[in-house]
This record gives C-alpha cells, structure tokens and sequence, in this order.
C-alpha cells in the first residue's frame, strides 16, 4: 500500500505517440547504477518536466537519451527509432546540458556558424531571427555576454537544428530570477512556434508548473512517478488528522508519505477520492509540495 508507483508509464506506453519511449533502462557507471528499470513515455508535442534530488539520474537519462552514452540494460527510443541506429536518432534531437558547452572566445555569429556546419538541418534564417529579436550583437564574443545572453544563444544554436525532441539539462539554474523568467517564456514562445516535444529537467518546480504539461519523477535512480500533469496533481491528497486514527486512514490508501507533528498527523495520498473519516481534512497538494512529498523519505510506517 505504500510503495510509490509509476502513475501512469504502463497506460502511457501502451497508448501515445511517443517522442522517447524508454524501456527497462539502467546505467551503471563502475558499482553504480545511477539508472535502474526505468519505463516511461514522453508523449510527443509534450513539454516534459524531469525532476528529481541531486544524483537522482536525470543527467544519465538525458545524455542516453541524447546518444551520448549506451544503455547497460534496456532500450531507447526517438519517435519509434532506437538510438542504437544513432544516425537516424541524432537529427531529430537537440540537447543543452547543464554546462551549455558554448565556446565563450567565440562570437555570436561564430557560434552560428559552427551551429550551420555541424547540423545538416540548420535553420540560419531562424537562428539569425531569433538572436537579433533577442537583441544579441553577433559580433560579441560569448564570454563577455551575460548568464542569460549566453544561455539563449545556446538554446538558439539547440532550436536552430530544428529538433523534434528538446533535451535540455537544468537550463535556467545558473540565472538571476529576471533572467530565469525571460529566458524561460522565450523558451516557451519557440516551443509553442514549433510544436517540438521538450524534456526538461530542473529544481525550480515552480517554474516549471508554469512550462509544463507532464512530469517525469526520478528517484535514486528509478521512475517514481510519470503523467500528465493535472492528472498527476488531481489524484495526490494532503491529509491531516489525529495521530490516534492515522492508522485507520492510512490502511485506506495509497501513501506518498507520512509525518507527524505533536498529535497532528499528515499523510500524502494518492487517489480519486480521499476516503476520510470524521476529524480529518483532505486538500489537493500544488506541485511544488507534490515534489517535496515523493521526494520524502517516508519518516514511519
Ligand atoms: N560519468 C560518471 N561516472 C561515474 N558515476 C557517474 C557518472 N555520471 C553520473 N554518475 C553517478 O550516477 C548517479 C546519477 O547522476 P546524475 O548526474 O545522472 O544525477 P542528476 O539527477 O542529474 O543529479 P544533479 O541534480 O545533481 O545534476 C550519481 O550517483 C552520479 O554520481
């Protein structure tokens, strides 16, 4: 009863056109498996949030995603292609990692230069749009633009391929809040422009309930949770009574987690319908708190 599920891979997978179906991956690095029986689906057209505690998996899962790594068991696989076959995975992909892994003695228009030569699908006439709306000058070099300028010049460099699949790694982290919201609701303007299907992993899960429509829960290295966003938030109950009936209530349901407080108990449920009896409060949890909750330990049992 009280065993975190995957909310929603099975029915997922069985169902949508996926842009990333990943199927009994793991990754072991030496003695670690930073990945284990992972399944899930990031449905295209999606925009996917991918959150998880630091060490989590979400770096490991972007970077196979992307083709940069070989699974150690399972699959992946772009709009149906498995990236074994990289060559007809890799054009439909675009990835940011978390150190954008821009040149900075390069300039803006060096940078989209390299974009052009690299990428047989480059869009120059895009990029050269998106920059100059951006008011980025093409003759400065990267490292003497700011966090923000840096980090658009990057993501126009990941839109300019003209992917079907955004993987982006924690990309707004290293902004100041303006520039996080900027960056962010320029991000999302190309996104609905485009209809590409983003991956999108951060810790600003406030942010992110703005941006996205599905979620992706990664912990220690195993899916905790992936949906639909409204989905995921309509079914996940606060709910708070007596430490004397926790017992009763919690037998009642699927737990998240549990914590207590004096004589207060509260648990996170997962359910249509929290079945409470008298004395006892039931809320819908928001995101953020949803987050805290699966990212709990469970403290009793
Ligand atoms: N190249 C590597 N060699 C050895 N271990 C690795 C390597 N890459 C990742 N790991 C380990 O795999 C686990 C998952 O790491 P990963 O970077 O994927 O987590 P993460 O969720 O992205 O974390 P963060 O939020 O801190 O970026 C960690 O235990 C990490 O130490």
């Amino acid at each position: 009863m009280t065993s975190p599920a995957n909310l929603a891979a099975a029915p997922q997978a069985a169902q949508q056109p996926a842009a990333l179906r990943v199927t009994g991956l793991g990754k072991r690095f030496r003695r670690t498996w930073a990945l284990r029986d992972c399944d899930l689906v990031v449905p295209a057209g999606s925009v996917t949030a991918l959150v998880g505690p630091n060490g989590a998996g979400k770096s490991t899962l972007l970077q196979l995603a992307a083709c940069l790594m070989r699974p150690t068991t399972g699959s992946v696989e772009i709009f149906g292609t498995p990236t074994d076959a990289i060559d007809a995975a890799l054009p439909r992909i675009a990835f940011l990692p978390q150190d954008k892994a821009v040149y900075r003695r390069f300039t803006v228009a060096e940078t989209l230069r390299f974009g052009r030569e690299l990428n047989p699908g480059w869009d120059d006439e895009f990029a050269h749009a998106r920059v100059a709306e951006l008011g980025l000058p093409l003759d400065q070099r990267l490292g003497r633009l700011s966090g923000g300028q840096r980090t658009q010049v990057a993501l126009t460099v990941a839109l300019g391929k003209r992917p079907d699949l955004l993987l982006l790694d924690e990309p707004l982290a290293d902004l100041d809040p303006v520039a996080r919201v900027d960056v962010a609701a320029s991000l999302m303007t190309s996104v609905l422009e485009t209809g590409l299907t983003v991956l999108y992993s951060s810790h600003l899960v406030a942010e992110l309930a703005r941006a996205c429509d599905h979620l992706v829960v990664l912990n220690d290295g195993r899916v905790q949770l992936s949906g639909d966003l409204d989905e995921v938030i309509s079914q996940h109950w606060r709910l708070t009574g007596s430490v004397d009936t926790v017992d009763e209530v919690a037998a009642r349901h699927e737990v998240v987690s549990r914590t207590s407080a004096g004589r207060q108990a509260t648990l996170v449920v997962r359910a249509p319908r929290p079945e409470i009896g008298a004395g006892w409060e039931a809320e819908l949890l928001g995101l953020e708190d949803l987050v805290i909750a699966l990212l709990r330990k469970k403290t009793e049992h």
